[in-house]
């Protein structure tokens, strides 16, 4: 053996005896121990800190193991080359081979194992594929391949399927018969899929259709899988071999020269090994921080799943296209062929060479088998050369080939990762399990609860009965001995009654004494116990009545105090009172000093206007110089003495210049004086004690004449106030009915402007309005409408003394209905006033409305007017008045009104009104 170098845990050859050094064909077994292909155990040991158990591991070197296998001479070399010696001599012992160049020379090659053309499938299964094949069981991903020319027994190594001949059994199927004895079929799975690599595409063999199948790198990981494919999970060695037989038949296999049954294909079947750590020794899987494990933590900790992966590749042949015979599409099939075969050449010399930059990505056979070689995988290849002299150098080539291949280190890796859904599923199952268990438990409980409730129940009741006996037992033995006292005391008494008949003397009292005595003694026996309890009582009520007297007291204490703070409020109140009285007084006495002041200032006016026109007129009035001074004179006196100053200087003027002078001033020529005359004698009749006297002078004659043919509104309307005033007195209104006074009165009426001499003429028609005698007369003559027709004015002043005429009519007709003096309805309604006087019968000035109001009451007090003051909205008014008027009296009167009348009973009744 020559000596060599090491690399990479391989020998380099010298170059004229490049071999490497003889290896076992078996495990890996690297120089150093720690090189060691870690042991499912130890791998799973250092994996306990990620979820992807064997992610950080580098892994351990594992060279590419190469074995040469040389085929027996088929018939047609038997043939072609019988004069001719093989171009290879094999020396199994030796693990060499020879390869002559010559007669007389010839190079030595070593591998890891030389296998001849005796030599067995069995043989060559056991030291080409079964150490990959138990790295895979054991979790390493691994790879067993075959190179060489077309025909030189690829398939017939890799994928015989021996279903005759059991002993020509390929690696394909023996290694499946390894994985699926070596696994748990209960918590391991195996599943296929196989496929081809034809003209730079993967086609499915299992499903053919399917023939562009992608393959995919993890970025981070690097791991190469080919997720397009159809995976059949295997359960038999028998739906195995039909797969295989399934993927052979769809395999393309083209007729070339050389071998009419070569395959063209690159075949690849990838047998993917699934194992759970189930059955495994968690404990010693899952070390705590302590070394110690507690079950509940070891039973919820992730199992390892191993995911491992058996790569078979039969490679396409690897001659040369000159030599195929290959042309037109054959011819690119085999440039395409070799283009793979070429790269996987190029990417094992540089993996050889420790280069930097590795092809894998210039071929899809190069991608596909990037794990295989210097990758993670554990790696078998088997080169299959022929004896045939006439290929020499294609055997040669495939030798070279298998040498390079021997330099290739991978770092074995272990393939495992923590099993999450696995753990997940054990979890659901574990907590099924202990909400069964708790629910269980839950259960017994509340029977055990129930169980120990009826129990004491029955105890209670059972004491219950014990205690109801043993009383009722007492009372009947206390009433016993009471009857028994009792009887006792009457017996004593009956013979202390026989010893007083014996002893007449004395024997009274003492008997008497003996009765006390007995009866005293037995009280005594029988009541003790009750004593102390009423004793007791008597002491609870002691202190329930104290506390109640303290609590009394409290409230009377509490009583003075708050009547001592009433005291003080009334105080207050009446001294409020009293300062409000004091100022109503004030105001009553400013008010009538205002109106004091008003007159005197209006008189003042009057007489300001009056000197002033007698200055115009240079002296023309003279004659009344008398009168003028008076009444500037007296209207000094005025303003000198309030109140009465101007009734007492009117009675001067009356008593100096005398009534007769005075009436004859109305007629006279002068404008001036026939104004200052009418308002004297207005003066004179607003005193009750001139009426007469005036009247009897003539002065209601001339004031009437006056007012019917003055034209002056001043004269008019002073005029019109003095005949009111006269038309207070009820003589007077018979005199000026008879002189025609209402239709005077109503002419002015209609004529009038002046709101004061409306009122004023009103007021003279309200006070005629009030004389029981006059009522048809007054109203035949127009003095209702007048009223009436006054109220176009608005004026509130003249509206008051409409609505006290309308009032004092009413009032008036009333008394005539009820005497009987009048039937009908009232002249009233049928002169129209009823609209109005339900319009303003809740005026807002007070005067309006207190007339009005009355004036509904005396109509309503008939029942000939109701039907047309319901029609007039009447009712309403009444309703209102009996429940808000201020007045009492007013109130009641409505209210007596509206129920005595059938007929507003009746609409009340039909409005649903609650009266
Ligand atoms: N070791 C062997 N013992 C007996 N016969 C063999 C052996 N090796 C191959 N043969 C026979 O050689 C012939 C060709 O073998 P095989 O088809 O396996 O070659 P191959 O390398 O796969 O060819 P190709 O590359 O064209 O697929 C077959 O008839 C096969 O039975």
């Amino acid at each position: 053996m020559a000596s060599g170098s090491y690399r990479n845990g391989a020998p380099k050859l010298s170059s004229k005896l490049d071999r490497p050094p003889s290896a076992v064909y078996s495990t890996p077994k690297p120089a150093a121990k720690s090189r060691q292909p870690p042991t499912p155990a130890s791998g799973l040991r250092r994996s306990n800190s990620g979820s992807n158990a064997a992610k950080d591991d580098a892994g351990v070197p594992g060279r590419v193991r190469v074995a040469v296998r040389l085929r027996p001479r088929n018939a047609e070399e038997m043939e072609a080359d019988a004069d001719f010696a093989d171009c290879v001599e094999v020396l199994p012992e030796l693990k060499r081979l020879k390869l002559r160049k010559n007669n007389w020379d010839s190079e030595t090659y070593e591998f890891d194992e030389v296998l001849t053309e005796f030599a067995s499938q069995k043989r060559v299964y056991e030291v080409v594929a079964k150490p990959v094949v138990e790295s895979v069981l054991e979790g390493y991903n691994g790879t067993v391949m075959a190179y060489g020319q077309t025909g030189t027994g690829k398939t017939f190594t890799l994928g015989r399927l021996g279903e005759e001949d059991t002993a020509a059994r390929g690696i394909m199927v023996r290694a499946m018969e390894d994985i699926l004895a070596g696994i748990s079929h209960d918590a391991d799975s195996v599943s296929v899929s196989y496929m081809q690599l034809y003209m730079e595409t993967i086609q499915d063999l299992l499903v053919p259709a399917n023939d562009n199948i992608a393959i995919v790198e993890d970025p981070k990981t690097g791991d190469v899988s080919v997720p397009g494919a159809t995976i059949v999970e295997i359960r038999d060695q028998r739906s195995f071999v039909e797969l295989l037989r399934l993927g052979e038949a769809h395999r393309f296999a083209a007729n070339t020269k050389l071998n009419t049954e070569s395959s063209r294909s690159h075949a690849i079947l990838m047998v993917h090994v699934r194992r759970s750590s189930k059955g495994r020794n968690d404990r010693e899987t899952f070390p705590t921080e302590n070394g110690n494990a507690s079950p509940l933590v070891t039973s919820f900790r992730p199992p390892i799943v191993r995911k491992s992966k058996l790569v078979v590749v039969d490679l396409a042949g690897s001659e040369r296209i000159d030599k195929s015979g290959s042309e037109g599409h054959t011819l690119e099939e085999a440039k395409s062929i070799n283009l793979s075969l070429s790269a996987l050449g190029k990417c094992i010399n540089a993996l050889a060479e420790n280069s930097a930059h590795v092809p894998f990505r210039d071929s899809k056979l190069t991608r596909l088998l990037r794990d295989s070689f210097g990758g993670t995988a554990r790696t078998s290849l088997v080169v299959t050369i022929g004896p045939s002299p006439r290929h020499r150098g294609e055997t040669a080539s495939t030798i070279m080939f298998g040498q390079r291949a021997m330099k290739v280190e991978n770092m074995v890796k272990l393939k495992e990762e923590f099993d999450y859904k696995s753990l997940s599923r054990r979890l659901e199952i574990e907590l099924d399990k202990l909400i069964a268990e708790n629910e269980r438990q839950q259960k017994d409980f509340e029977n055990d609860v129930e169980k120990i409730r009826a129990e004491a129940q029955n105890r209670l009741a059972e004491a219950e009965k014990k205690y109801m006996v043993a009383l009722e037992n007492e009372k009947a033995k206390y009433q016993k001995d009471y009857m028994e006292s009792v009887k006792k005391l009457e017996e004593q008494f009956i013979a202390n009654k026989q010893i007083i008949s014996s002893d007449k003397i004395g024997a009274e009292n003492h008997a008497m004494n003996m009765e006390k005595k007995c009866s005293e003694e037995g009280l005594a026996a029988i009541t003790s116990d009750e004593i102390n309890e009423i004793k007791q009582l008597l002491q609870n009520e002691i202190l329930l009545r104290q506390s109640t007297e303290d609590e009394v007291n409290n409230l009377k204490s509490q009583l003075t105090h708050w009547k001592k703070l009433e005291a003080a409020g009334n105080a207050e109140i009446i001294k409020l009172r009293k300062m409000l009285e004091n100022e109503a007084n004030q105001k009553e006495k400013l008010e009538e000093e205002i109106a004091v002041l008003k007159s005197q200032l209006l008189q003042m006016s009057f007489e300001a206007d009056e000197t002033r026109r007698s200055l115009d007129r240079g002296g023309s009035g003279k004659v009344f110089t008398g009168l003028d001074s008076f009444v500037s004179q007296a209207r000094y006196s005025q303003l000198r003495d309030s109140g009465n100053g101007q009734k007492a200087s009117i009675a001067k003027l009356f008593e100096q210049v005398g009534l007769q002078k005075i009436l004859s001033l109305l007629e006279s020529e002068d404008a001036d004086v026939r104004v200052h005359a009418v308002k004297v004698v207005a003066n004179l009749a607003a005193e009750e004690a001139n009426q007469d006297k005036i009247v009897e002078a003539g002065g209601l004659t001339s004031l009437m004449m006056l007012l019917r043919s003055s034209e002056d509104e001043t004269i008019r309307r002073v005029a019109a106030g003095a005949i009111a005033n006269l038309a207070m007195n009820e003589t007077n209104q018979e005199l000026i009915m008879i002189q025609g006074g209402i239709s005077l009165l109503s002419m002015t009426a209609a004529d009038a402007e002046d709101p004061q001499t409306l009122r004023m003429v009103a007021g003279a028609i309200a006070n005629l309005c009030g004389n029981d005698k006059l009522q048809s007369r007054l109203r035949g003559e127009g003095g209702i409408r007048a009223l009436l027709g006054m109220v176009r004015c608005g004026h509130p002043d003249v509206l008051a003394q409409v609505a006290r005429g309308i009032a004092n009519f009413a009032k008036c007709e009333s008394r005539a209905s009820t005497h009987g003096n009048k039937v009908g309805k009232s002249l009233l309604i049928d002169d129209g006033a009823l609209p109005w006087i339900v319009k303003n019968a809740n005026n807002e000035a007070s005067p309006i409305r207190r007339h009005i109001e009355l004036a509904l009451c005396h109509l309503a007090q008939h029942e000939v007017n109701a039907k047309d003051m319901i029609g007039e909205g009447a009712l309403w008014e009444l309703v209102r008045i009996s429940r808000d008027c201020s007045r009492e009296d007013i109130r009641t009167l409505a209210h007596r009104t509206l129920t005595s009348s059938p007929t507003f009973q009746t609409e009340l009744r039909r409005l649903r009104i609650e009266y």
